[in-house]
């Protein structure tokens, strides 16, 4: 298992009153209250070995995204312009013991990847959200940084999603449970995309735009590629369905938005609930940080050979 963070990112857990009103983040599942034990597989955390509270009780922001050395380097990156102590190249992965996922903490910033597609994805976000429960975090800011390919806009553009839509461009997730399909909605914040791009207006030279992002179940045929190993339609239909993408408000494409937007909207992870009337020094410290930066992006698109 891996070990407890340093004293030094425990003190920066925030007061009790810095928050006027706080939104904690929920699981529902009535189930986890009468659990002896919560063990958190996939992140080789649980509730009886690791002291959760003091470990991520000052967790802001989670950002999070695909692979392991993206979220690594953002740790790095975050460590650097919060002006942490040590030059952060030896940071701790918290889930070292497994190597499913990756985890690392800088300040009040958790930084997790998450794999590929909505299977893993999930799985990573049903832990996380009860980490985050049983840390009694509350007024959690998360956003999902990745990769997409663009439809209709300039390569390397910062695509801001707004809503998550399915490969029908409906605005919804639909989630087998048992024999069961459950629908569920998956708007994003608006204020906080409206957020993001007001940080963007300040870096120059990266086109940035809100839109809405569909999520598909496969990279290849699932986006309408013509270099997967199966492609059993012609390139005319491939333009005609990116087309309708395109004029249903679909801007880029990628794996995993519309489970992340149903799963964090449920549990009350919506990062743009800005509740907070006072906030605590690292997070102006944060939101200063992207409002200069702009490590903001939801997702930045590269162009679509297949
Ligand atoms: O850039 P990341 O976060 O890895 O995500 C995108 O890249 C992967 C496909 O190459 C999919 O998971 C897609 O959503
Ligand atoms: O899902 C993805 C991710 C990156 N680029 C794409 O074209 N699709």
């Amino acid at each position: 298992m891996a070990s407890i963070l340093p004293a030094s990112n425990r003190s920066m857990r925030p007061d009790k009153n810095t928050y006027e009103r706080k939104r904690s983040v929920y699981v529902k599942n009535p189930y986890l209250e009468g659990m002896d034990e919560d063990i958190l597989y996939h992140l080789d955390l649980g509730t009886k070995t690791h002291n959760l509270p003091a470990m991520f009780g000052d967790v802001k922001f989670v950002c999070v995204g695909g692979s392991p050395n993206r979220m690594k380097a953002f740790a790095q990156f975050m460590h650097k312009e919060l002006r942490l102590e040590g030059d952060g190249e030896d940071i701790e992965d918290i889930c070292a013991g497994t190597d499913r996922y990756c985890m690392f903490k800088t300040g009040p910033v958790l930084s997790v990847s998450h794999g590929m597609g909505i299977p893993s994805i999930s799985i990573m976000l049903h832990e996380l959200i009860k980490l985050l429960h049983h840390a009694h975090c509350c007024d959690v800011t998360i956003i999902r940084i990745g990769t997409s390919g663009g439809i209709g806009i300039a390569p390397g553009s910062v695509v801001i999603t707004d809503t998550a839509v399915d490969s029908f461009f409906k605005p919804r997730f639909e989630q087998v449970i048992l024999d069961n399909v459950v629908t569920r909605s998956t708007e994003l914040d608006k204020e906080l995309a409206n957020d993001l791009f007001n940080c963007s207006r300040e870096i120059p030279n990266v086109p940035t735009l809100i839109g809405h992002t569909m999520c598909t179940y496969d990279f290849y045929e699932g986006q309408g590629r013509l270099d997967g190993a199966l492609c059993s339609f012609s390139r005319e239909k491939k333009l005609d369905y990116l087309k309708r993408a395109y004029r249903a408000g679909v801007r880029n494409i990628e794996m995993e938005s519309t489970v992340f937007a149903a799963m964090c909207g449920l549990c009350g992870l919506r990062g743009a609930q800005r509740p907070e009337i006072r906030v605590s020094e690292e997070r102006q410290k944060v939101e200063r940080l992207w409002k200069n930066d702009g490590m903001i992006l939801v997702s930045s698109t590269g162009g679509r050979p297949g």
